[in-house]
């Protein structure tokens, strides 16, 4: 029994706390531009001295590329809202009760709302003694795995008392990330009406510097890519699985084959029916919904591609939830009754 003048205490609840990358409120270049200003000042995504790059970025970026940004954004956008945001959201819906009473789920962006800080410190509010951050991204990556922990990390570093903490490893290998990946790839497939020539995985591109300074990002995406081919050997027959990497920003050198450059190569060599999926993607967002599905899908037909599909990511789907659940669970060992 407490004695009647002490602070109430709540029960002791576990936390877990799906973190994404990002995005704007609303489909706007203000709304746009407030988002990529957070982002692209994150000295963890852009690691050019901010003496140099902030003037580039204010006074060149922020004010070109929102307009054009934003109306990517609205080709994508949902009834609610950002697809990126509203997966997330009900990924971490479908988990709500996944893990018994005393395991709060829930969701937070890197950049942009519900942030960080506001949900670790929500969930020490609400009695989270342990909390399980969980970066949604298979492929480690320090421009988005090191730096949604480092903010969750800024925070704690806030509190008096802090909860015990745990981040979820990157899950690029992990049998249930590839068998969840053949099972959704597999299952698109069998409803297409036509049979691709080529499957090609796009990844998200990285500058090749962060490779030779050691981030492990582009060997986790080709081993997934490995690993992937591997568990769908039968249903590839003689087929590649060919892997490139999207999103090219800025002028430095990224991780090549590039996916644009290689869906538009397809057609000269014969190749004119394309399958692309997006295993590093938790979530669809305006990088595989308009990048790839609507801006890929143009310019392999005017390179002379016939049949394009693009194969979404697992975002909520049974599929994709049980391996979230899977991979929890086993983070979470030790901590459950
Ligand atoms: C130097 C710039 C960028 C790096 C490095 C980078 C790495 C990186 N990003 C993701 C995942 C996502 N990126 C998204 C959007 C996006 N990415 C960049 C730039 C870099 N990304 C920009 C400028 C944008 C905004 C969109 C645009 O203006 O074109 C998204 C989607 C966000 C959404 O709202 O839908 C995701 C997800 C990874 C995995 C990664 C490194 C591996
Ligand atoms: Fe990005
Ligand atoms: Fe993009």
């Amino acid at each position: 029994m407490l004695p009647p003048d002490h602070p109430p205490v709540p029960r002791p609840k576990i936390g877990v706390l799906l973190m994404n990358l990002g995005t704007p409120e609303a489909p706007e270049p203000r709304a746009v531009k407030r988002y990529l200003r957070e982002f692209l000042s994150d000295r963890r995504v852009i690691e050019i001295p901010a003496l140099l790059w902030q003037p580039i970025l204010r006074g060149i970026i922020l004010n070109t590329r929102p307009k054009k940004s934003a109306h990517a954004y609205s080709l994508v956008w949902r009834d609610d809202g950002s697809p990126l945001a509203a997966i997330t959201r009900a990924q971490a819906v479908a988990l709500k009760d996944a893990f018994g009473p005393g395991v709060m789920v829930d969701w937070a962006m890197r950049y942009g709302r519900p942030a960080i800080t506001e949900q670790v410190q929500a969930m020490k509010d609400a009695g989270c003694e342990r909390i399980l951050l969980a970066p949604l991204y298979p492929q480690y990556c320090a421009a988005t795995t090191a730096t949604a922990n480092d903010k969750a990390f800024a925070h704690l570093a806030t509190m008096r008392w802090q909860p015990a903490i745990r981040t979820l490893p990157p899950y690029y290998d992990d049998a249930l990330y590839i068998d969840a990946l053949k099972q959704q790839v597999e299952a698109q497939l069998a409803t297409l009406d036509f049979e691709p020539e080529a499957i090609v995985a796009s990844f998200h591109g990285m500058p090749q510097r962060t490779l030779e300074l050691g981030d492990p990002y582009h060997c986790h995406c080709r081993k997934t890519a490995r690993l992937l081919a591997e568990a769908m050997k039968e249903t590839l027959g003689g087929r590649e699985l060919l892997v490139a990497f999207q999103s090219r920003f800025g002028r430095a050198k990224w991780l090549e084959p590039a996916t644009d450059t290689t869906l538009e190569a397809l057609p000269a060599r014969g190749i004119k029916k394309v399958a692309i999926l997006a295993p590093g993607f938790s979530a669809d967002c305006i990088e595989t919904l308009e990048e790839l599905a609507i801006r890929g899908r143009e310019s392999f037909e005017e390179a002379g591609g016939t049949h394009f599909a693009y194969l979404p990511c697992l975002n909520d789907t049974d599929v994709g939830i049980k391996m979230l659940k899977g991979l929890i669970e086993r983070e979470l060992q030790g901590w459950l009754p």
